[in-house]
């Protein structure tokens, strides 16, 4: 999952909307406004990792909100959007320093293509951290696989750190100096993913003004990380297959063979060697991508990994917050986390640390200040009623007795398909990119949604 956050910049409503929408789904988190001048505000309140904004629009516009970001945020990337008409004023906005400009109208893809073309490289220099036994051997195992070429499948419940490995495993192989790219197969809708892994030439269709490599040839020389590769649909797969045989990829439009020098490493939380016996997963890839499986186990199973992956994660928002001294688990705290199930693995505990760090008083985190959803199956008793009822309180916004629902309702669904999104997705009438995004966000909640 990303951690991107991104200024959209757009006065058109219903194209805003669309915009976010594509944004959201690809698992953007994103802040939109309507003018330069809010977007300025938005600015000085909180740092952006990109910033997407139209050229014409009442005010200062974006090339007004360009000459304050170059002043301020230097570092910040803009990518403009102009009508076709105006392509001038865009080109005045790349001079100016903007990093590209798209034409509307664009396909979907094209926005995602060029943002994750000039996002800046997340931080990658962090560490898996780990103390258990399990979690150890774990680690080692991988730090030997590293150094070869080997393709690696990571597996592991939702939230259990997959990517934190596959980051990890490219750190500590050869490839370390070279692009480390990252695609979500279940986040970008199908009809979109063609076109990011494989790129495409000019005229490829609606938008398609200029080529643009896609993520194979993004990570030449590195390593591409093909997160929730079992969302991938069969098509796609055997497409998928030939460029892996191969070792070259032909964008879409084009007819260059572009030959490749990439190492690809494959996450799944669901059961891919069962998914090949089914028919849901083509086996031929399955074996070409699992040449070297490793297993995250649920974090509840690993518990000496909880109170120093708590640590990390306090002072890793501390640091982001300006809070100083770091403040520490007192003893109940640390007790009240080390009993919790974790269904949604580090992700729920990177949630519930975040959470105390806004709730604490004093230097210490202390069990007050630990809010775990009710939801969330804990292994002892839950806090003391009116201790947690004041602290969720705050947090849960009207309606979420109405989202608990539909989440139960999705749940027994998928139960009931069997784990089949398609088939899900046609029972409760929603489209699968809906119901992939209610999924996700239902895991970001710390859910864990059954393989
Ligand atoms: N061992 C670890 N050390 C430090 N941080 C971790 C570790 N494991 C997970 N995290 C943090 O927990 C969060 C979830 O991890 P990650 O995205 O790697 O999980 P995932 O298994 O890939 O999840 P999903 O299946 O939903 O894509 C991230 O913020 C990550 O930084």
């Amino acid at each position: 999952m990303s951690e991107a956050k991104l200024l959209l910049v757009e006065d058109d409503a219903s194209l805003r909307e669309a915009l976010l929408d594509t944004l959201m789904l690809a698992q953007f988190t994103c802040v939109d406004v309507a003018c330069a001048e809010e977007a300025i505000m938005a600015l000085k309140s909180e740092p952006f990792d990109m910033v997407i904004s139209d050229v014409q629009m009442p005010g200062i516009g974006g090339i007004g909100l360009l000459q304050y970001l170059q002043q301020h945020h230097p570092k910040t990337p803009m990518l403009m959007m102009t009508a076709f008409a105006t392509i001038d004023s865009a080109v005045e906005a790349i001079k100016q320093g903007a990093v590209d400009y798209l034409a509307k109208p664009f396909a979907p893809e094209v926005l995602l293509n060029q943002v994750s073309r000039y996002l800046p490289l997340a931080d990658n220099s962090g560490q898996p951290v780990v103390a258990d036994d399990k979690s150890i051997a774990l680690l080692n195992l991988a730090k030997r696989v590293a150094v070869s070429e080997a393709s690696v499948m990571i597996m592991g419940p939702s939230g259990s750190g997959k990517e934190v490995m596959a980051r990890y495993i490219h750190n500590n192989s050869p490839r370390s100096e070279q692009p480390f790219v990252a695609i979500n197969c279940a986040a970008i809708p199908e009809n979109m993913l063609e076109a990011t892994l494989f790129g495409y030439e000019k005229g490829a269709f609606t938008g398609a003004y200029q080529a643009c490599p896609g993520k194979f040839e993004q990570a030449q020389g590195g390593t591409l990380l093909l997160d929730e590769i079992s969302e991938m649909e069969l098509g796609l797969q055997a497409k998928l297959l030939r460029v892996l045989q191969e070792r070259e990829v032909e964008r879409l439009g084009g007819r260059k063979t572009i030959k490749l020098d990439v190492r690809v490493l494959a996450t799944s939380n669901r059961d891919l060697k069962s998914m090949a016996a089914t028919g849901e997963f083509r086996e031929d890839l399955y074996y070409r991508i699992n040449v070297f499986p490793l297993t995250w186990p649920a974090l509840h199973q690993r518990p000496a990994d909880i109170i120093p992956l708590s640590s990390h994660l306090l002072a890793k928002h501390a640091k982001q917050l300006n809070i100083t001294p770091v403040p520490t688990l007192n003893d109940a705290a640390s007790r009240r986390l080390l009993t919790h199930r974790w269904p949604g693995n580090v992700r729920e505990l990177d949630n519930v640390i975040q959470r105390a760090l806004i709730l604490r008083v004093g230097d210490d985190i202390t069990v007050n200040d630990i809010i775990i959803d009710a939801c969330d199956g804990a292994l002892t008793p839950d806090l003391s009623p009116t201790t947690h009822a004041s602290g969720s309180a705050s947090l849960e916004p009207l309606g979420s007795e109405l989202k608990a629902q539909e989440h139960v309702i999705i749940l027994e669904t998928l139960n009931q398909c069997n784990g089949s999104r398609k088939d899900v997705a046609e029972k409760l009438g929603i489209s699968a990119r809906t119901l992939r995004y209610k999924m996700a966000k239902m895991r970001d909640m710390g859910i864990q949604i059954p393989a």
